[in-house]
């Protein structure tokens, strides 16, 4: 298949008649572009506000006001990129403008609105805050294509300094095609100074990184791990996200002995899709809890076409076609492909009758 910009294309088509070779654009390349863009610039708006707002006094009050701010001024900066490049598309934002309504909405909401004037390329009136962030109320479902938004993934990690990720990602009838994660606060290679990452992949063209304000792009590959005693495994910092004492039965049986390592965040795919870390454990905290399509989306096209696997607890495909949350579904196994079977085995083994 040919390449162009390290991206395999659909086909190459030859005009007979002038014998031009004139190169297609790749499957979904307009959509890859407009997200990457809206992707830089919600990450922008997030550093912004961290820098701004984040203090130590925020820290100790454990004050969430800037995280809200930051949340809901990235959806409106991505939500409204998407509308004006594909208005037809439907979003499923985390957020909605409820809380920025009305009286008690205003303070918030004139903070909101300030901010994306601030940092975003063109003007936006409160009235279009409102109804870019409300773009993103759709229900989801198994046809058509929709758009699936976090605005800040990793609350928590964005309060501390430490990881999360704005995470847009494209799914067409059910499945996921394109996922974009920026990362502000990832190492550019493990170890080094530089911060600051962006990942993405399109079904069937590779997984990518670069950083995230900008220069080339360069594949990434899971690892090709195939000894489960040498694997290295990621988290979830909250122990209410995931179950850490499942993890560490797990990682005993499968002879893991290096200790997790844990961060906030969709940069958990990453870290495996670049052969940081070998395995995402996910698991249940809670029978009730419905993984959000928005938490799994762009980490899950990346890992996959890094080479990894992912699935739930029971090794099934997540399956982004039934709305909002991924209903058919319990917590999530991301690995390098060599031992997904392994860890599933493991999974299936310690978590028994609470796995099926
Ligand atoms: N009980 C739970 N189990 C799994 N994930 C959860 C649970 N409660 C909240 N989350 C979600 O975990 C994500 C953060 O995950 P991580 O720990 O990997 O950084 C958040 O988007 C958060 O959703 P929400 O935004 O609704 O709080
Ligand atoms: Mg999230
Ligand atoms: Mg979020
Ligand atoms: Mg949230």
């Amino acid at each position: 298949m040919a390449r162009y910009a390290g991206r395999k294309l659909a086909s190459e088509q030859v005009n007979q008649s002038t014998r031009r070779i004139s190169i297609p654009l790749a499957y979904l390349a307009n959509e890859r572009q407009v997200a990457i863009q809206a992707v830089e610039q919600a990450s922008k708006l997030c550093q912004a506000v961290f820098n701004r707002l984040v203090t130590s006094e925020t820290l100790t009050k454990k004050d969430k006001s800037p995280v809200t701010i930051a949340d809901f001024g990235a959806q409106a900066v991505v939500n409204a990129i998407l509308a004006e490049h594909f208005p037809a598309d439907p979003i499923v934002g985390e957020e909605d403008s409820k809380d920025l309504q009305g009286d008690a909405g205003k303070e918030m909401r004139n903070k909101v609105v300030d901010l994306v004037n601030s940092v975003g390329d063109r003007p936006m009136s409160e009235a279009e805050v409102l109804q870019a962030i409300d773009r993103g109320q759709y229900a989801g479902g198994a046809t058509g294509r929709h758009w699936t938004l976090d605005p800040i993934d990793g609350t928590k990690g964005f309060l501390r300094g430490e990881q999360y990720a704005v995470c847009l990602a494209l799914i067409v009838d059910g499945q996921v095609r394109l996922g974009v994660l920026g990362c502000p606060n990832l190492e550019q290679k493990q170890g080094s100074e530089s911060k600051g990452v962006l990942m993405v992949a399109v079904d069937g063209q590779g997984a990518f990184q670069r950083a995230l304000d900008g220069g080339a792009e360069t594949p990434i590959r899971a690892s090709s791990v195939s000894d489960t005693t040498q694997a290295a495994f990621c988290e979830s910092v909250e122990s209410g996200h995931t179950s850490h004492g499942d993890s560490e039965r797990i990682s005993a049986l499968l002879g893991i002995t290096k200790a997790p390592v844990r961060m906030d965040s969709q940069c958990k795919y990453a870290a495996v899709a670049r052969g940081n870390a070998d395995v995402y454990l996910r698991l249940p905290t809670r029978a009730d809890y419905e993984e959000k399509i928005w938490d799994h989306a762009a980490g899950n096209v990346i890992v996959r076409e890094a080479g990894g696997r992912v699935g739930d607890i029971t090794g099934k495909p997540l399956d982004f076609s039934h709305g909002r949350t991924l209903a058919q579904n319990r917590g999530v196994v991301a690995t390098s492909a060599g031992i997904f079977d392994q860890v599933v085995g493991a999974v299936q083994n310690v978590l028994g009758s609470k796995a099926v």
